[in-house]
């Protein structure tokens, strides 16, 4: 039996791995949590029988205590509740399916207690992974990666020498906007942002897909995952998304794993990983499927992805602050407080007036995600 705990069960990709524990009869669920969603959480641990449940939201943590009286379930609230789940003693892995960087903590929590990390989420990587990976290494822990294209290099490179990658190969969808100049963006309105073409997923990550900041954080995430430098790392848009990404090797083979858009894949293989198994579902029929096509990024439109390839080449704390930006400015995009085009302006800006710090520790980071949300909430 693998034990799991999951940090947001309640959202995308916390109710696919919900499927894939349904579908295998070796994988137990013993702890989970949401952020305020305690009428799903409660229908997660009626059926699944956790003995940890975390909500961020502690008045509603104290609502499901009651209502869950009946059952065997410890129910504990804000982020010492989400520590206590992420380092729980029954748990064998977490898999962190919160959104956002509030996920370092807990993540770094449970590297110190020695679970292995099922990695969705990347703002946590993007921010430190230069805490994180170094203790994953002592710790002796395996980081797994879920984000598809992530997924689909660690399956392409399996087996391969490090030293023989020339080229990651991260392909994008181009997003729901692709195609148009920067005067069209104006209006666009939040509906039309939510339409991803191709992935059913969370909001946060929906409006970082159109922005292109998606790219880039998932080129600053394989970066910290595979140990290889921008120049070696490529983003190549691939609209249909059947290429979830691709590695060149030095002799010039290229690898590449396709499948459907469904994530429910790359977190069955993270969970069983190194084993395959039956995944029920639709498959890729090549008698039928029409084509597979690539473009070049629009950089100049969609300068998610450039000003995320700038903060990396900062390096330091830039990477926290284009994150913390991008959080804040989504949220207040998805509240219709600002439009689309105002994602960049807060990014950008927000870049331009931080002084880097070179090697920032937890506390640095944290005060530099404050010190950022004080600065655009002065603005905007
Ligand atoms: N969805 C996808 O297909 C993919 C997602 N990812 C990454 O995975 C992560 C999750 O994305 P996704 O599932 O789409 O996001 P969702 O918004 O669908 O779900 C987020 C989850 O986090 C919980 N949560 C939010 N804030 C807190 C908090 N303060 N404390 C505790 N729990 C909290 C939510 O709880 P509640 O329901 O109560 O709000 C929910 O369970 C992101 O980092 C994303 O970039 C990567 C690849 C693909
Ligand atoms: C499913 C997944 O991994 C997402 O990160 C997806 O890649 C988003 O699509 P884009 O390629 O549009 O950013
Ligand atoms: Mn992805």
């Amino acid at each position: 039996m693998k034990k799991i705990a999951i940090l947001g069960s309640t959202g995308s990709i916390g109710t696919q791995t919900l499927d894939v524990v349904r579908a295998n009869d070796d994988l137990e669920i013993v702890g989970l949590s949401a952020g305020n969603n305690i009428d799903k959480l409660e229908e997660q641990i009626r059926e699944f029988h956790p003995r940890l449940a975390a909500v961020w939201n502690e008045d509603a943590a104290g609502d499901l205590a009651v209502r869950v009286q009946d059952l065997d379930v410890k129910i504990v609230s804000s982020m010492d509740g989400l520590l206590e789940l992420a380092r729980m003693e029954e748990a064998d892995i977490l898999v962190t399916a919160i959104v956002g960087m509030i996920g370092i903590r807990p993540t770094m929590e449970a590297i110190r207690a020695g679970k292995d990390i099922a990695l969705a989420n990347k703002e946590t990587l993007v921010t430190a992974g230069h805490l994180i990976m170094p203790l994953a290494r002592k710790m002796n822990v395996q980081i797994l990666p879920v984000d598809s294209e992530h997924s689909a290099i660690f399956q392409a490179i399996h087996g391969e020498k490090k030293e023989q990658i020339h080229k990651l190969l991260i392909t994008a969808s181009g997003g729901p906007f692709r195609g148009r100049k920067t005067a069209e963006l104006r209006k666009v309105t939040l509906e039309d942002t939510l339409k991803h073409p191709n992935w059913v997923m969370g909001q946060k990550i929906t409006v970082d897909s159109a922005t292109l900041v998606n790219k880039g954080l998932e080129v600053m995430e394989a970066r910290w995952l595979f140990d290889v430098d921008l120049d070696h790392i490529q983003v190549v848009v691939q609209p249909q998304s059947i290429i979830h990404s691709m590695v060149e090797f030095e002799d010039g083979a290229v690898i590449a794993q396709l499948g459907t858009p469904d994530m429910r894949l790359p977190i069955q293989y993270a969970l069983c990983y190194p084993d395959r198994r039956y995944l029920a579902g639709d498959r890729l029929d090549f008698r039928t499927l029409k084509q597979i096509t690539f473009e070049e990024p629009d950089m100049e439109t969609f300068q998610g992805l450039p000003m995320a390839i700038e903060a990396a080449g900062k390096g330091g704390s830039m990477p926290t602050v284009f994150n913390a930006a991008n959080e804040l400015a989504v949220k207040k995009f998805l509240q219709r407080k600002i439009g689309f085009l105002d994602i960049y302006d807060i990014i950008g800006q927000s870049m331009e007036r931080h002084t880097l710090v070179k090697e920032p520790d937890l506390d640095q980071i944290l005060e530099i995600e404050k010190e950022t949300y004080q600065w655009i909430e002065s603005r905007w």
